[in-house]
Order: C-alpha cells, then structure tokens, then sequence
C-alpha cells in the first residue's frame, strides 16, 4: 500500500503555493488536447507566473519546433518564449551537439526534429512517407539505397510509420557506432473520443527497437535530459520545482528522477482508478508512479487563485 497522492484544498493551497518558486508543466494533456485548450489552463499558469513563478514548458512531443510552439502557446493564450520551451526534439538536438555530431541523421518523425536538428547545423534525412508497393522483398533490397553519411537514426512520433521505413532505420543500425536516439516512449496520445485510441511514439520506437535489437537512447520524460538541459542556463532548487503531468510512466516519473514534487491532473491519459490501483498494490514500482499531489484538471486552482492575483 501506498498514499494516494493528495488532492489540493482551500486548507493546504497556501502552503501548497509558497512551497515551490518554478513550475515545469507538461502539455497535452494538462494545457491542451492537440489544438483545443483545456478549460482555462492557460489563466491559470497567466497568474502563477504575475505571482512571481516561473514556468517552463516541458514537452515529449518532437512534432514542432520551440519556434513553434512559442506560435501555439501565444495562440491559446499562454505566456511562453523559446527558452521557456524544453521539446524533446530540443532535447535530441542539443545531445547531439554536446556529442560533436558531425554525420546525417536519418529521421524517423516529422519536422519538429528536423528543425531542431538545422537550428543545431546538423544534417538529417527521412522525415517523409516511404510506403511499400508489394513488390518481393528482393526487390525491395534492390531499390533501398542507404545514404552513406548517415551516422544517428532519431525516432519521434511518425504517422507515416512503414516497413519500408522500420526496414531503413534497422539497416542503418547495423553500422558500429550509429547513435539510436528516441525522442519519447508515450504509448497513446492523451486524446480519447469515440473509443478511439491514438498511438504515440512508443510504437514507433518498440517497432525498431525489436527490428534493430537493441535499445534506443530515450531523450524525453523520464529521462532527467530534459531538466539537466534546463540546469544549463538555470540553477533550479529542485525541492522548490513543481513537476505538473498527465501522466504517470513519464512525467511524474521525470519529476521523481530529479527530485521534483510532483502533481498529476485527470484530464489527460491517468485516471483515478489509476491511482487506486497503484497505491493499492505491493509493487514499488507503481508506487513510483504516485505523484504528492492531484487536481481533477489544472484549473482547479483558479478556485483558490484570484485571476487579479489578490490572494484569498
Ligand atoms: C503526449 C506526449 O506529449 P506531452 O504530454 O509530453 O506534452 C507525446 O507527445 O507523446
Ligand atoms: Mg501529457
């Protein structure tokens, strides 16, 4: 057995709000459901940060670039710059650079790696549908010609996942010394409409994975990249940051792994049967995924916070 993680009240919201200076808040799921706002999240970070907190944005989806998302964020209404926004197309670039990387890339994602991977000088391939027109499987070892620099396969999330792709990404692998970089491991997308459920990048990087038979260097939530980039221009008291996520195997996870606390919101992929069954179980593991606090979704604090920032 292990606590629930507590649910923020009119009592604990005052200690609760002078116990950190930095927020780190996850996004879809908790700001947004692709481009639709959830609730009045961004009202609610507005005011965090007129109270004197800062906030960044820490994201494992590589789709955009930070140029990008500064775009979406000013379009929902959230105050953001690019040095506020930590993607983990970002993340996978800036390892890259710390590498001294100097060969092509092949991409297996779209143009949020990309961009990145060009902000940083480095070259990449792919990114592009590469679709299988049922020829034999000799015919296709004819016609794949492999790009000779390339010397890293990134994978982020990719819609046009393929054979022929998984095919390309699992032969340059087979080179000594080829990085195999992913940007995340998310099983589903937090969105859910019609019983319908929307694979992330983990299958993505499962896919290959088991093609290449061997584990990819994951750059995203819960690895503490994200945060030891963040460090690098910033000397965060981890005690004093909150970790805000939607879901549990990664950013609650992330928070932990750097020491964070840590607040899971319902309005993304975990529930509260969730977190019944974790705190109910024996298995440490899944303790670790119970975060110190929960909200039902981020703007319940508004009920607690004044938008004009008089405290109640
Ligand atoms: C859903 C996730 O994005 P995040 O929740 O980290 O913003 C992802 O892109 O797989
Ligand atoms: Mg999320």
């Amino acid at each position: 057995m292990a606590p629930l993680p507590a649910l923020i009240t009119r009592e604990n919201f005052k200690s609760f709000l002078e116990s950190f200076d930095t927020v780190l808040t996850d996004c879809d799921g908790v700001l947004w459901h692709e481009d639709r706002l959830i609730g009045q999240a961004h009202v609610t970070l507005n005011t965090l940060q007129a109270l004197g907190k800062k906030v960044f944005f820490v994201t494992n989806n590589s789709t955009k670039s930070r140029d990008d998302y500064v775009e979406k964020c000013g379009r929902l209404g959230f105050k953001a710059t690019k040095e506020d926004i930590l993607s983990s197309a970002y993340v996978l670039a800036q390892y890259l650079k710390q590498q001294g990387f100097q060969k092509k890339v092949y991409v297996m994602g779209m143009g949020g790696i990309v961009k990145e991977l060009q902000a940083e000088g480095i070259q990449s391939t792919g990114g592009e549908p590469e679709v299988y027109d049922g020829g034999s499987l000799s015919t296709l070892m004819d016609k794949m010609k492999l790009d000779p620099d390339v010397g890293a396969v990134a994978c982020g999330f990719d819609p046009y996942l393929s054979y022929l792709k998984v095919m390309r990404a699992a032969s340059y692998l087979e080179r000594p010394g080829c990085l195999f970089l992913a940007t995340n491991t998310d099983e589903r997308f937090p969105v859910a409409s019609k019983g319908l459920v929307y694979p992330g990048t983990g299958c993505v990087v499962r896919c290959v994975e088991t093609v290449a038979e061997r584990p990819a260097t994951v750059m995203g939530k819960p690895s503490t990249k994200m945060f030891s980039v963040i460090q690098e221009k910033n000397s965060l008291d981890p005690k004093r940051t909150l970790m805000i996520g939607d879901r549990c195997n990664t950013d609650i996870l992330f928070g932990k792994n750097c020491g964070l606390q840590t607040l899971v919101v319902l309005s993304g992929v975990t529930t509260q049967a969730d977190l019944e069954k974790w705190a109910a179980s024996d298995d440490p593991e899944q303790h670790a995924l119970l975060a110190d606090y929960c909200l039902t979704q981020l703007d319940d604090l508004l009920a607690f916070l004044d938008p004009k920032q008089e405290q109640c």
